[in-house]
C-alpha cells in the first residue's frame, strides 16, 4: 500500500489545525475588543452625562439669578453672568426668553425699547438669506429679551435682542420640549460665529422667585446658554485604533448631518481586514437630566488586535504542530515498511528452502497450480522434472554433512544457471529436485534441457578436502498427457525417475 498520501493529509491537517489556532486567538482578541468597546463606550456616556450634568447646573444658577437681575437690575445679572462665564470657558452664551402675546407685542416693544435706550422690534431670522433677512409673523413671540455677553454674536443671535425664538425651528423645538417637561432641553448643534460647533440648553426660568413682579406674569419666561460642542466630550478621546465615535441628537436621525454633534468619521481598513474581523458596535442613550443625545461607538476590528506576543504564540504552536505532525507521519511510514518487509520475509521463510533458496514444495504446487490454469486456456503444455542426485549419501558420509550442505547449494546454483528465468525450480527435499518448463512446444526441447541438466549436474563440485561427482536420475511427467492433478504428475515423473535410476545403477 502507497502511503504517500500521509505528507499531502499531514499538511491539510496541519493547515487546518493553523486555522482552528488562529480563530480560536482571533476570537479572544474580539471578546477583548468586545469589553473594551463596552468601557470606552461607558466611560464616553458617562463623561459626556456629567459635563451636561454640570451646564444644567450653570443653567439652574442663571434661572436663579436672571429673576433676581430683574429686580436688582440687569447689571448685577450681567456681572454674575460674566463671573460665570469666566469660571466656565464652554460657555458662548446666556439669553433670557419671555413668552409675548400679539396684545402684549406694543407694550412689549415699548418698554423693552426704553430700557436698552434704543428702538427694540421683534423679528423673526431668516438664516438662509445673505446677509440675514429678520421677518415678523402674526400669533405669539419668543423674545430674546436679555443676552450676555452684548458684542459680537454668533448667528443665528445676532443681533438676538427682541429675536423671536419660535422662528428658528430648532431653537423653538428645544424651547417647546423644556417647556412640555419643565425641564432643560437641548437644541441640535449649529455654526457658531468662529465657525465652531455650538449648541443651546434652554429651562424655564423659576416662577415663583417672579411672584414680587406681578406685571410679568402670566408669562413664561425661559433662560438659555450657548455652549460649545467641542467641550461636551474629553479632548483628545484616545480611542483605540479603528474606532469612531458619532454623537447625533435623539430626534434627528443617525444619517441626518443636522442632528450631528460629533463624527470621527470611518477609519479605513483593508479588504483582507473586513472580511476576516468582525465590526463592533455599541449605542447609548446620554445626557444629562432628560437624555436627549445618542452615543455611538462603533469599532472595525483589524490585525492590531492581535499583539506580537499572541503572534509569536500563534508561530510557535504552528511549529511545534507542524514538528509533531511530520514526526508522527514519519512513524507511522516506517512501522509501514517494517511490517511490509516483515510479511515478505515471513513469505520467503514459508515458500523458499532455508539451504538452497530456491523454492520449497509449498510455492511449487502453487506455481504448478496457476500454470495448469493458464494452459487450460491457451491449450499447451507443460513438463515436469524430477531430479533425484546419485551416489550424495556416500558424500555425508565421506565427507560430513556440512560439505553434503555446500553440495546440494552448488547443485541448486548450476540447476538455476541451466534453466531459464521463468522456468520454476523447487526442492522437494534431501537430494530430490522438481522443475517445471512452461510452455513446451516438442518433447525434442524437453530432451535438450535434459542433456543439459545432466551434463551440468554430472560436472565435480569443489568442496573442502576434495572434489565429487554425482550422477542425476530424471523422470519426466507432461500435463495433460499424464494427468491434471499435481499428485498424478509427480508420481508419473517419480515413476520415471525410478526406471532411470534403476537402469543407471545396472549400468
Ligand atoms: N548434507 C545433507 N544431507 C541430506 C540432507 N537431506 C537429506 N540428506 C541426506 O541425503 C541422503 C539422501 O539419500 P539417498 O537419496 O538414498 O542417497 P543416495 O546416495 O543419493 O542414493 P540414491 O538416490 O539411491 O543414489 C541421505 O543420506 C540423507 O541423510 C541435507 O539437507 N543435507
Amino acid at each position: 500500500m502507497k502511503m504517500k498520501w500521509l505528507y499531502p493529509a499531514a499538511l491539510l491537517l496541519w493547515l487546518v489545525l493553523c486555522a482552528l489556532i488562529g480563530v480560536a486567538f482571533a476570537s479572544r482578541a474580539v471578546h477583548q475588543a468586545e469589553s473594551e468597546l463596552e468601557r470606552v463606550t461607558g466611560r464616553l456616556a458617562e463623561d459626556i452625562a456629567q459635563r451636561l450634568n454640570a451646564t444644567e447646573a450653570q443653567l439652574d444658577s442663571y434661572a436663579g439669578f436672571s429673576t433676581f437681575g430683574q429686580h436688582h437690575g440687569e447689571l448685577t445679572e450681567h456681572s454674575l453672568l460674566l463671573r460665570q462665564f469666566k469660571r466656565h470657558r464652554a460657555i458662548v452664551l446666556g439669553l433670557r426668553v419671555r413668552r409675548v402675546n400679539e396684545d402684549e407685542r406694543a407694550a412689549f416693544e415699548r418698554e423693552l425699547s426704553a430700557r436698552r435706550g434704543r428702538p427694540v422690534a421683534i423679528h423673526g431670522y431668516d438664516p438662509g438669506r445673505q446677509p440675514p433677512r429678520f421677518t415678523l409673523e402674526g400669533g405669539g413671540y419668543y423674545p430674546v429679551v436679555s443676552m450676555m455677553p452684548a458684542g459680537e454674536l454668533p448667528p443665528p443671535f445676532s443681533p438676538a435682542l427682541g429675536m423671536d425664538v419660535s422662528r428658528v425651528d430648532f431653537l423653538y423645538d428645544a424651547l417647546r420640549q423644556s417647556q412640555r417637561r419643565e425641564l432643560p432641553a437641548l437644541s441640535r448643534p449649529f455654526a457658531l460665529g468662529d465657525g465652531r460647533l455650538g449648541y443651546l440648553i434652554i429651562r424655564p426660568a423659576d416662577e415663583f422667585v417672579l411672584q414680587p413682579a406681578p406685571a410679568l406674569l402670566p408669562d413664561r419666561q425661559f433662560v438659555a446658554l450657548v455652549l460649545r460642542v467641542d467641550d461636551l466630550l474629553p479632548r483628545p478621546l484616545n480611542l483605540p485604533p479603528g474606532m469612531r465615535v458619532q454623537l447625533w441628537h435623539q430626534r434627528y436621525g443617525q444619517q441626518d448631518p443636522q442632528g450631528r454633534f460629533l463624527d470621527t468619521g470611518r477609519v479605513a481598513r483593508g479588504p483582507f481586514e473586513t472580511l476576516l474581523f468582525p465590526s463592533l458596535e455599541l449605542s447609548r442613550s446620554t445626557g444629562g437630566s432628560t437624555p436627549s443625545l445618542m452615543l455611538k461607538v462603533s469599532w472595525q476590528l483589524g490585525w492590531a488586535q492581535i499583539g506580537l506576543f499572541e503572534w509569536l504564540v500563534m508561530a510557535l504552536l504552528a511549529l511545534v504542530l507542524l514538528a509533531v505532525l511530520l514526526f508522527g507521519v514519519n512513524n507511522l511510514l516506517r512501522c509501514h515498511v517494517d511490517r511490509v518487509a516483515r510479511e515478505q520475509e515471513l513469505f520467503h521463510l514459508a515458500n523458499h528452502d532455508a539451504l538452497t533458496g530456491l523454492a520449497n514444495r509449498n510455492l511449487f504446487e502453487d506455481r504448478l497450480q496457476h500454470a495448469i490454469r493458464r494452459v487450460r486456456r491457451n491449450g499447451k503444455r507443460l513438463a515436469l522434472l524430477l531430479l533425484d542426485m546419485d551416489r550424495f549419501k556416500p558424500v555425508n558420509d565421506t565427507y560430513g554433512h556440512a560439505a553434503g550442505d555446500r553440495v546440494l547449494q552448488l547443485i541448486a546454483a548450476r540447476l538455476n544457471e541451466v534453466l531459464r528465468g521463468e522456468d520454476t525450480v523447487a526442492r522437494l527435499g534431501g537430494d530430490e529436485f522438481v522443475v517445471l518448463l512452461e510452455d513446451v512446444d516438442a518433447d525434442a526441447d524437453v530432451a535438450q534441457v535434459l542433456e543439459r541438466l545432466q551434463l551440468a549436474l554430472q560436472e565435480p563440485y569443489d568442496i573442502d578436502g576434495g572434489t565429487v561427482t554425482l550422477g542425476v536420475s530424471i523422470g519426466t511427467a507432461f500435463y495433460p498427457h499424464d494427468g491434471d492433478s499435481i499428485e498424478e504428475l509427480l508420481a508419473v515423473a517419480d515413476r520415471t525417475m525410478y526406471s532411470a535410476k534403476q537402469r543407471a545403477a545396472e549400468r
